[in-house]
């Protein structure tokens, strides 16, 4: 079967600069996937060059089978959404309409629909909207373009509260109506992450994890308490993150915990909580650090 997105050896490189370093990632059919990591690590990079508006320095890519340089046949099944997307000074309901003409899978009822419900005001120019407006209208477009490969770069700049929380609902429906490959890159990590089937980290240009985001739910572990305790527990297990105050200590464990080492942590009266999707993320980008990089190494 052929990959939605493969991309093999992806590299770009910005004159000394390495923005992505031999990049390889294939995404299989419909799923919602979470491309995270720090600010410049090369999210928007990898996006722009799947959407083809960026050309890799390296590498092989693929969407929907083919190269989508210049290939209006896949750039057409696809839809890529930006962060502060700049649009032509033109009405929202134009732009709609253009948006419409891009994309064959385009669903006018869900377009109205979502547009009902971001309050968006069809009649005023694009550039008179706020930047949570602007965002709603290019998340609007992300959604009812109804696309095979629907890529979302951080879409909510200025959204507020309440709207990110209709867009994550409203991506989750369409998601369950119509299932599609979605790319969602994004730094709210943890307020996205009941919604993410798989997590790709990138640092520093490379792919640094890449897992059902599920397995990464279970897969890290906190335990505190007396340090002598802690001690005991973790012995001879893959820890990180130590913090000691006083007697009392806390550490991450970097994998699960079966039900014997829960009873033995209830035994020596030591708290155990898995690490939110947000922690586990930090803890990989700190060791992602503690690694040379191609730039780094003397
Ligand atoms: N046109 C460019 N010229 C030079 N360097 C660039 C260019 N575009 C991106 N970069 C650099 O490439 C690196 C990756 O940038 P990219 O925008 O992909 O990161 P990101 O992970 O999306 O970051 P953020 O989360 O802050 O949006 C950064 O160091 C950035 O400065």
């Amino acid at each position: 079967m052929t990959a939605t997105i493969s991309v093999r050896g992806l590299t770009r490189r910005y004159r000394h600069h390495l923005a992505l370093d031999d990049v390889g990632l294939t995404v299989d059919g419909p799923s919602i996937t979470g491309l995270v990591g720090r600010n410049g690590a090369g999210k928007t990079t990898l996006l722009r060059i799947l959407a083809a508006h960026e050309l890799p320095t390296a590498g092989q890519v693929r969407v929907l089978g083919a190269n989508p340089i210049e290939n209006d046949a896949v750039l057409r099944r696809m839809v890529f959404v930006r962060e502060d997307q700049s649009f032509p000074d033109i009405r929202v309901r134009d732009a709609l309409k253009a948006a419409s003409w891009s994309h064959p899978g385009w669903c006018a009822e869900l377009a109205e629909t979502l547009v009902g419900e971001f309050e968006l005001p069809t009649d005023r120019p694009i550039k008179r909207l706020s930047r949570g407006m602007r965002s709603a209208l290019s998340i609007v477009i992300g959604l009812a373009a109804r696309a095979e490969v629907t890529l979302f770069d951080e879409p909510y700049a200025g959204l507020d509260a309440v709207a990110r929380q209709l867009f994550y609902d409203r991506l989750l429906a369409e998601y369950a109506e119509h299932p599609r490959t979605m790319l969602l890159s994004t730094h709210l990590v943890d307020e996205v992450a009941g919604l993410l089937e798989r997590v790709v980290m990138i640092d520093r240009g490379r792919i640094v994890l890449d897992c059902a985001a599920d397995d990464i739910r279970g897969g890290w572990t906190m335990v505190s308490g007396p340090s002598a305790a802690v001690q005991r527990l973790v012995a001879g297990r893959p820890t990180r993150g130590r913090r000691t105050i006083a007697s009392q200590e806390s550490v991450v464990v970097a994998q699960a915990l079966d039900d014997t080492d829960r009873l033995r942590a209830r035994e020596l009266r030591l708290r155990v909580e898995p690490l939110s999707l947000q922690q586990v993320v930090v803890q990989a980008s700190a060791l992602a650090t503690e690694q040379p990089t191609e730039e780094s190494r003397p």
